[in-house]
Order: structure tokens, then C-alpha cells, then sequence
């Protein structure tokens, strides 16, 4: 593929931002246009038999309070067709080998292929053959359902209450923020933790106060050889058999989720406690995978299908949709616009949901590892910026944080807000709920409308030298996400699949691969070498002084 500058798409949207972007005026295109919401809004309704709503969930996607036009929306599904996003995209579906790097297929949507339509890759049907999607799915609702009901025991023949999920990265984020989005649906008497730290802190903070003959550990990792994970696993299989003089049977209380059964075997849990999944799913996108177990122990199995149904029919809107009615390539041909016209840097996600607090550091992952890249298909840097970073805090909290800069600094943050119609909690005959959607309104309508130096003077009493401090530029892009009820699994579902697609769109036209990681490799070999220099005589060899004398300053103190 070209890179996307070359494309001529791209210098047709350089010009299109110099007559028409620079001079956008959001509030008065809304005065001009009382169609504007009609136009850029979309809709997704998820069906009636997966959705919190009986009718069916409609989430709406307004994308009317972006600095576009109609025309801008064409010239964007322009660039996305010359850069062959939807080549890419098919390709993707049809599991061909689009991680470049790696050799491999990029296939998480086959896990949630609840319509069970045959999906291949080298012509095998990953769906139905031994080991495949499907035959993972019933291990992981039989084991599920047997930890859930108390008939799988733990040695001493107590149910199983709390979970242990041992993981990081993709085997840890995606978990965490389900089961904490999920929590309404979760069992109630169930403790769940998730250690993903080397920070000891973290193994030993989840075990004070653990049961070993109730506890159950997931071992979470794709590869069975990441450092953290392999160690709080030992120090987890330690403080079990410590605790339990031995006697503890490994086989009820530890179980794996990973695609290296030779490491798992390694470690000492049985292969017919091991979930597996396939090289074809990358660790940001395995929570739909057997990464997931924890999730489905937590909310039941039925929840964890829905979940999966809800992604499912994302995927199928990405996959049919024609690009201008396409909801997460327009997230994606948006953020290109942010950040390629407008030198945006950043992306907002500001989930309205005390629930989702958890689902920007998820996005973190997703965004910053799929798209922190600057080496397009053919080998060559990047003449253009690609992946934004991505940050985020549950709302209304973040107005009292970090707002001030997103409403009145320099810089252009282009912002998510994401609000369910209806609370799980509607406690106060639904005061706190009206309050948050008042200010989800209200947020996405001060960065568009903004205030003038001459609506401050309006207000009165306001001394000269105070209005410059008082006024708002305002035509600050919002994108808002309303979900039409409250946030089941099916929704939550979806939500997590528009951000995968659009995380999909900005790398295909960026002409980057989305799906590898190199950039986190040398930082662990580098960890390795220092590792084995603090039980060493010196201060390390070959390091700058820095390092060097930090390594000297820590092994002193700390007594090593
Ligand atoms: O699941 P694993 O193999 O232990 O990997 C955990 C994480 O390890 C990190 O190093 C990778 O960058 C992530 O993508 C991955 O999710």
C-alpha cells in the first residue's frame, strides 16, 4: 500500500482543512443546518434476545459535534477507499495473514462469531475443528457452570468463592474492565482479584485474605513465558501448597488460559485444565478468547454469550456497512482528521458510567499498542503522525480533574463521552442519574458553544482584567455515545468492538500494522540483564552513568 500521504485523497483533505476545517464554526453549522444531528448521527440496534432492552438496544453515535461537513465526511470515506480499508478489512475476516510482521492472522472476531458462520484460516475452520473456537467455548461454560453451582470442589470439598486471575497486558486489562462494567451481573459472593503487577505488593495483597481451600487461580497468558505472570504464578502455587501443607490439589485450584500447552504442562497444571486459543488473536483483543473464563465465572456463561453476540454485531455493521454509514470507520476517518489535519495528539474517552471506570485503560492498550507505530508496510518511517494517545477517567469525576485543559488549554483533544440511558442503580428516584446526563449534555455542549469576552461582560461584575480568564474558545470536537438503555454485556459488547474497528481504520490508513508489539521487547531484555547484575558484585557493566548509578544508589539502600 502507498502511505497515506501520497494518496491523493489526503492532499484534497490538506486543502478541504485550509478553506474548510480551519473555519469551521461548529455552533453556528448547527444554527445553519437544524438537520446537523440527523446527519451525522448513526445507529446501531443490537437484537432483542442479547440486549438489556426487551425491544432491542439502540446506541446512537453522534458524531454531529465534530468539526465536519458533508463534504469533509466524503473526502474521508474518499482517503479510507484509496487506502483500502475495506481491502483490509475483508481481509482481516477472511483470515488472511494481515500482521505482517508476525506471519499471522488477525482473527479475535472469529471468537465471537456466535452466528457460526465457517471462518478459516489456511482453509481450516477455526470455528469447528478439534481444539477451535467452539468445542474452547463449551469447555469454558461446563467449567463455568461447574465452579458456579459448587460440583466443581476445591481438595478439601468446599465451593470455590474467590478468583485469582494471574495476567498482564491483554490477559489482564480486558478482564478487569468486563467483570468491573459486568459487575451488576456478577455473583455476589464472589471475591475476584486480578494480580498483573511484579510488584509484589499486588500477589500479596491478593492472597492476605484468601481462602486456599476456596480460591481458585487463573494462570492468564497467551505465551505461559511473560515474566510477571510465570512469577506471581509461582509465588500463587507456593503459597498454595505452603497453606495447605502440601495437600492442595494443583488440578482443582489452578487452571491456565494460553496457547502454549508444552509451558503450562511445564508448570505443573494438567492439559485438560488449560483453555486454549490460537496465535491468531492478539493479546489486546483476547478477552473475547479463554482470557475471558474470568469473566464468564463471574457473570455466568449466558452473560459471557451475550457479551460475545453484542461484539458479534459490531463486527457484522463493520463488515457491511458502506463507509459513510459505517460507524467505527467514520470513529476511525475522524480520528485521522484530528490528528493528521489538525496536529491533535490525543484522544479522550470519558465514559459517563462509574461501571466503565476501568474502560479507558482498556482503550489504552487497545489504541496505544495497536497504532504506536512509525514504520508503514513497506519499511519506511511514517511522514505523518499516527497513533494518538489515548487517556480517559470515568465522568463527572474528570470535570473536576483534567477538564480545565480539554475546555480552556492549548491544545485540541479531540473527546469521547459515553452515557447509558438507564442506571443498573436509578438510586434517588434517578436524581444521580439525571445529573449525569445533564452533565454529559452540558460538556459536550460547552466545548462546542464555548463563551465569548462579551457573554462573560454580559454576566456582570465580571473586572476587565478577569474576562480573557473567563472566556471559553469553545468549537471543541465531541463525539457522543448514547446507549439506549443500560449497559448489559451485548452493549458492553459492542462498545468494545467500535473502538477495535476504529483502532482497525486509523492503522489501515496509516498503512501500519496494527497487530504486532516489537516496541515493548527490548525494555524486557534490558530488565533480564539488570536483573541478574543486582545479585552481582559492581554496579552492572555498559550502562550510561545514569543507569549505572542508579543501579549502584538502589542495590545500596535497598540491601542488595
Ligand atoms: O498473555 P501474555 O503472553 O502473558 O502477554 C501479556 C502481554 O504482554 C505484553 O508484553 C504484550 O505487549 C501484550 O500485548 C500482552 O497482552
Amino acid at each position: 500500500m502507498a502511505p497515506a500521504s501520497s494518496l491523493s485523497a489526503w492532499s484534497d483533505l490538506d486543502a478541504h482543512h485550509e478553506s474548510v476545517g480551519k473555519t469551521i464554526v461548529l455552533k453556528d453549522a448547527f444554527k445553519s443546518d437544524p438537520k446537523r444531528f440527523d446527519k451525522f448521527t448513526r445507529k446501531i440496534t443490537l437484537p432483542a434476545d442479547i440486549s438489556s432492552e426487551s425491544k432491542g438496544t439502540d446506541i446512537i453515535f453522534d458524531f454531529s459535534k465534530n468539526l465536519i461537513t458533508e463534504e469533509t465526511l466524503e473526502k474521508l470515506v474518499k482517503l479510507a477507499e484509496e487506502a483500502g480499508v475495506e481491502k483490509k478489512r475483508d481481509a482481516m475476516f477472511a483470515g488472511e495473514k494481515i500482521n505482517f510482521t508476525e506471519g499471522r492472522a488477525v482473527y479475535h472476531a472469529a471468537l465471537r462469531n456466535v452466528s457460526n458462520q465457517p471462518m478459516k484460516v489456511d482453509g481450516v475452520d477455526v470455528m469447528n475443528t478439534k481444539g477451535g473456537v467452539n468445542e474452547v467455548l463449551e469447555h469454558m461454560r461446563v467449567f463455568s457452570e461447574q465452579v458456579r453451582s459448587g460440583e466443581w470442589k476445591g481438595y478439601t470439598g468446599k465451593k470455590l468463592t474467590t478468583i485469582i486471575n494471574v495476567g498482564i497486558g491483554g490477559s489482564d486489562l480486558g478482564p478487569v474492565m468486563v467483570t468491573e462494567a459486568l459487575k451488576h451481573y456478577g455473583a455476589k459472593y464472589m471475591t475476584l482479584h486480578f494480580v498483573s503487577n511484579i510488584d509484589g505488593t499486588h500477589i500479596a495483597e491478593a492472597l492476605a485474605n484468601s481462602d486456599p481451600e476456596t480460591t481458585l487461580f487463573l494462570i492468564a497468558s497467551k505465551t505461559f513465558t511473560t515474566a510477571e505472570t510465570t512469577t506471581n504464578a509461582n509465588t500463587a502455587k507456593s503459597w498454595f501448597l505452603e497453606k495447605t501443607g502440601g495437600k492442595g490439589d494443583i488440578a482443582k485450584h489452578f487452571v491456565a488460559l494460553s496457547t502454549n500447552e508444552s509451558e503450562v504442562t511445564k508448570f505443573g497444571i494438567d492439559a485438560a485444565n488449560m483453555f486454549g486459543f490460537e496465535s491468531w488473536v492478539g493479546g489486546r483483543y483476547s478477552v473475547w478468547s479463554a482470557i475471558g473464563l474470568s469473566v464468564a465465572l463471574y457473570v455466568g456463561f449466558d452473560n459471557f454469550h451475550k457479551f460475545l453476540a453484542g461484539a458479534h454485531a459490531m463486527d457484522q455493521h463493520f463488515q457491511k456497512a458502506p463507509l459513510k454509514e459505517n460507524i467505527p470507520a467514520i470513529g476511525g476517518l475522524l480520528s485521522v482528521w484530528y490528528s493528521n489535519f489538525y496536529g491533535a495528539q490525543t484522544h479522550l474517552v470519558a465514559p459517563f458510567d462509574q461501571y466503565l471506570h476501568r474502560f479507558p485503560a482498556y482503550l489504552q492498550q487497545l489504541s496505544m499498542e495497536s497504532n504506536g507505530k512509525t514504520i508503514t508496510s513497506d519499511g519506511s518511517p511514517a511522514k505523518y503522525t499516527t497513533g494518538p494517545i489515548l487517556f480517559g477517567e470515568p465522568c463527572t469525576n474528570a470535570q473536576h480533574s483534567f477538564f480545565q485543559l480539554v475546555h480552556q488549554g492549548t491544545k485540541l483533544i479531540p473527546s469521547d463521552f459515553i452515557l447509558a440511558a438507564k442506571s443498573h442503580n436509578p438510586v434517588s428516584d434517578n436524581l444521580h442519574q439525571k445529573m449525569l446526563a445533564s452533565n454529559y449534555l452540558a460538556q459536550a455542549e460547552a466545548l462546542m458553544v464555548g463563551k465569548t469576552a462579551e457573554e462573560v461582560r454580559a454576566e456582570g461584575n465580571v473586572p476587565e482584567e478577569l474576562v480573557p480568564h473567563k472566556v471559553f474558545m469553545g468549537n471543541r470536537p465531541t463525539t457522543s455515545i448514547l446507549v439506549g438503555g443500560a449497559i448489559g454485556p451485548a452493549e458492553l459488547g459492542a462498545l468494545i468492538v467500535y473502538y477495535e474497528h476504529l483502532t482497525f481504520t486509523e492503522g489501515a490508513v496509516w498503512d501500519i500494522n496494527s497487530f504486532d508489539q516489537w516496541g515493548v521487547e527490548l525494555g524486557k531484555v534490558l530488565a533480564k540483564k539488570i536483573l541478574k547484575e543486582i545479585d552481582e558484585e559492581g554496579a552492572g557493566s555498559g550502562h550510561d552513568s545514569s543507569t549505572g548509578g542508579l543501579l549502584g544508589a538502589f542495590k545500596a539502600y535497598g540491601g542488595f
